[in-house]
């Protein structure tokens, strides 16, 4: 079966290329090959590439610039899904699809369910919440993952950002009052592939395997198991830093670190679902482990 993935240069599409290899012949394209901004293009190039299955991870990340720049994180998070979604239903195609836990606002003391009462407090998380609806609204089958807090080796992400930043100052100022999940892009893909596997191979198929696709459809949580703040996020980075001279991490509150869009105070993934249904899934801090090895 073809698989069209995009985001190819992202940090969970460029490990998505290589997990789904085997799965299928992926069809994988960043920005120049498929310009999620222009709808036409998006279309035009899934009904011309006829894929069975539509892997997006491709989005608008930038939480901050997301504020000043409503309208287009709006298109690529919200109406490109959308457009996918139409586009899979002329073909036949079924949809993976990737959200976030900045979809609720936080106000939560426990973990959030997949039935838990979304109510985004900033732009992106809203953006993200309109191309769910859109996917979940278009009648196709598909997987909605939401996850929390990507890191990975390559990419914009808060653990590079804590290296460098560790390299250059004495002492680091994290905000200790939002506690969530950080999750390692690479567990993300292989969790994917493993749920591809498991709607495929039962019996192995060719062409998507619709029926088994249908059973399953709908939203998943798929994030890192256990829980921590970015304050203590950052602190195991630091104190699994090869360096001899470590910078101190001083936990702060949130308004004590103003930035242009809010963030959910607890933004913790139950993945009660995800784990029944298909596969177990890593603790946050051996993830972390691997991955800075
Ligand atoms: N990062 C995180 O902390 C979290 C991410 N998510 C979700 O997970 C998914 C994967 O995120 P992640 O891999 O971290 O994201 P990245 O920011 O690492 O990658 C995003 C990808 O989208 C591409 N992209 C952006 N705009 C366009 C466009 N107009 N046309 C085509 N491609 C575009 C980027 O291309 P280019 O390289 O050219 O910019 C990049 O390849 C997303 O749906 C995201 O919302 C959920 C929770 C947390
Ligand atoms: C750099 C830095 C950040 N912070 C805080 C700000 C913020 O509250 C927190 C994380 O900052 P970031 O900008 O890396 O995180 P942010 O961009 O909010 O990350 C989010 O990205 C989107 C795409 C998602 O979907 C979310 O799951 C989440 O991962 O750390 C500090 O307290 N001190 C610092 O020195
Ligand atoms: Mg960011």
């Amino acid at each position: 079966m073809r698989i069209l993935l995009t985001g190819r240069s992202g940090q969970v599409g460029y490990e998505l290329e290589r997990s789904l290899q085997g799965l299928g012949e992926v069809v994988a394209l960043d920005r120049a090959g498929m310009d999620l901004s222009n709808l036409d293009q998006v279309r035009e190039t899934i009904l011309g590439l006829r894929p069975a299955l539509i892997v997006n991870p491709a989005a608008y990340t930038a939480v901050d610039r997301a504020e000043s720049e409503p309208e287009l994180a709006m298109r690529i998070n919200g109406e490109a899904p959308a457009v996918m979604a139409e586009a899979a239903r002329r073909i036949g195609a079924a949809m993976i699809h990737y959200s976030t836990d900045y979809v609720f606002d936080g106000s939560k003391p426990g973990p959030y369910s997949e039935d838990d009462a979304t109510a985004p407090i900033n732009v992106y998380g809203r953006t993200k919440l309109a191309g769910e609806q859109a996917i979940e609204a278009s009648g196709i089958p598909y997987l909605i993952f939401r996850t929390s807090w990507v890191y990975g080796a390559r990419g914009h992400n808060f653990l590079l950002t804590m290296q460098r930043l560790a390299r250059e100052r004495d002492e680091l100022r994290i905000v200790a009052d939002q506690t969530g999940a950080p999750t390692w892009c690479r567990t993300i893909a292989d969790t994917t592939a493993h749920v591809v596997t498991a709607l495929q191979c039962a019996p192995a198929q060719a062409g998507l395997n619709e029926p088994r696709w249908r059973e399953k459809t709908g939203l998943y949580h798929l994030a890192a198991q256990g829980q921590t703040t970015w304050h203590g996020f950052a602190q195991t980075i630091v104190a699994h830093g090869s360096s001899i001279r470590k910078p101190r991490v001083l936990p702060i509150t949130t308004q004590d670190y103003p930035l242009p869009a809010r963030r959910p105070a607890n933004s913790v993934l139950s993945c009660d679902k995800l784990i029944r249904e298909f596969c177990g899934l890593p603790a946050w801090d051996d993830a972390l482990k691997l991955c800075l090895e």
